[in-house]
């Protein structure tokens, strides 16, 4: 058991970066975050500067140290959890980014996988890495910066450029440039992964393009990655857990059984569904994904992904202007009886799962006179309700298919599960109890438990699993008829936006 009881979580996500401290009960102890700077440089484009993401995480984690009134020598081990697919490419000596880095959401690469989709390479990619070609893996922002960086991929075949996802990006920068490396779960996001080898797939590296001598060495989700430079926290500290951020929260949430499924609102909604040692391939376009690896041994999930949740009531503060913080929803949600027919389809970037459908765009139906601010909030906290339960019936369908039945509740968490008004229609909809943490960031209480098994903190997972609380429990109450004819207008409503796109 390790002399010093903290372990520090860095939660690098889409819109924000926290680090939080947990103490060896998995309670917070201190906490810190920093909204970043998004940049749209055209349609469906998203960037972020890795400077910005590294500036904001050296001063959250020593906020979080700070706060929690610690010193470096409290902390037994470092775990890093991020937001998935977001690709950076940098140079291996300096550890300089050629490009921005290209956020999860950007669309820019759609037509090259339509046209790969087009030229039947479509099974490969399933069958290898469990994934379908889509423009939110890294694969081909990969490709796009070694096409449109002059001189990067010369370099990168000279293995000079470094390819990571933000984990590795900050591992690299934590490390002082020592450690290029990454986890299964983060390597299973890029489509050149093999899921089932557990390694980079040369046929999948030359399908995209990609050398691999730029690819990061892939490690368990627990494991000893390296230790920081000792300027940054005062002392080197170990960093021994590294995961995606929704896999993080699978393990936050203790899912570690066959069946039992989360779903996280962030930026994003994704949902997965825990299928044990065995991968499911979806028959209903969800996708096949490594929940973590440990002791080298796989554990699989099957993963409903949804681009935008929490970014639409963001656009409701910082494009519509109708709010000033998101939590203001709750209470104009409560305030009118219904959505008044509203229903707002939150294709910004394209639908996600189970639709893939890079091209539509977002779209707000049934507005009359009287119908105001309050009606178009509900309407989005809604629409995230709507796309849960399309995830949920495709992965129950899937899993029920071959399998015992999923788990009596879904485990809830993110920014937006604050909101007890979009908890309470979640269950309504999904006519299925919502359950809520007491440790609502269980993203990086996940990296924290993978740091801390490894670090000595935490015995097992069973002493995770038994430190799980639940703060409130949401009961459907919805009656059945309104239940359906709130979904069947949704229904409508997505398919009369893949209609006009
Ligand atoms: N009370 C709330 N009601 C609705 N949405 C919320 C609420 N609190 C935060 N959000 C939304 O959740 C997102 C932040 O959640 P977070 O888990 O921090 O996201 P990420 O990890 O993607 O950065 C933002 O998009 C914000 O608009
Ligand atoms: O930043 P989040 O929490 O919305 O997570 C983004 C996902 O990792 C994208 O796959």
């Amino acid at each position: 058991m390790s002399e010093a009881g903290h372990v520090l979580a860095i939660d690098q996500g889409t819109t924000s970066t926290r680090a939080i401290v947990f103490d060896r009960r998995g309670v917070p102890a201190g906490m810190a975050r920093r909204e970043f700077a998004q940049h749209y440089p055209a349609d469906g484009w998203v960037e972020h500067d890795p400077e910005d993401i590294w500036r904001d995480t050296v001063a959250v984690m020593r906020g979080a140290v700070a706060e929690a009134g610690l010193s470096a020598s409290d902390i037994a081990a470092i775990g890093i959890t991020n937001q998935r697919e977001t690709t950076v490419v940098w140079d291996r000596r300096t550890g300089e980014p050629v490009h921005r880095a290209i956020v999860w959401q950007d669309r820019r690469t759609s037509d090259l996988c339509r046209k790969l989709v087009e030229e039947g390479c479509g099974p490969l990619v399933r069958r290898k890495t469990g994934l379908l070609i889509d423009s939110y893996f890294s694969a081909t922002k990969i490709a796009w910066i070694l096409d449109h960086v002059p001189g990067a991929r010369e370099r990168a075949e000279r293995g000079e450029l470094c390819f990571g996802t933000i984990d590795s990006f900050l591992l690299h920068r934590l490390t002082g440039g020592r450690v290029h490396a990454t986890d299964a779960t983060n390597a299973s996001r890029s489509m050149v992964f093999d899921i089932h080898r557990q390694d980079w797939d040369d046929e999948l590296l030359a399908l995209f393009r990609i050398p691999r001598a730029m690819m990061p060495e892939v490690l368990d989700s627990s494991a000893e990655f390296g230790a920081t430079e000792p300027d940054l926290l005062g002392r080197a500290i170990p960093i021994t857990g590294i995961a995606g951020d929704q896999q993080a929260a699978t393990f936050g949430q203790a899912c570690f059984e066959p069946g039992m499924v989360k779903s996280t609102y962030g930026t994003g909604c994704f949902a997965l569904l825990n299928t044990g040692d065995t991968p499911v391939e979806s028959r209903s376009n969800m996708l096949t994904t490594v929940a973590y690896r440990l002791d080298g041994r796989t554990t699989y999930a099957l993963e409903g992904s949804i681009f935008i949740a929490g970014a639409a009531i963001k656009w409701l503060r910082d494009g519509l202007g109708i709010i000033t913080h998101a939590s203001q929803t709750d209470d104009m949600a409560t305030r009118v009886p219904d959505s008044h027919g509203v229903y707002l389809v939150p294709a910004f970037v394209g639908l996600g799962a189970p639709h893939w459908d890079p091209e539509a765009r977002a779209a707000i139906f049934g507005l009359t006179l009287d119908a105001g601010p309050a009606h178009i909030a509900r309407a989005a906290l809604e629409a995230v309700a709507f796309q849960t339960r399309d995830l949920r019936d495709a992965m129950v369908s899937d899993w029920s298919a071959s399998h015992m039945a999923t788990s009596d509740a879904l485990r809830v968490d993110g920014g937006m599960a604050a909101n007890d008004w979009l908890c309470q229609f979640l269950a309504d909809v999904l006519d299925l109890p919502v359950e809520r943490p007491a440790v609502i960031e269980t993203t990086a209480l996940g990296a924290a438990g993978l740091a801390g098994l490894k670090a000595g903190v935490y015995r097992d997972q069973a002493a995770l699993a038994g430190a799980w609380r639940c703060d409130r429990r949401f009961e459907p109450r919805m009656d059945a008829a309104k239940r359906v004819r709130l979904y069947d207008g949704w229904l409508d409503a997505v398919r009369r936006v893949r209609r006009e796109r």
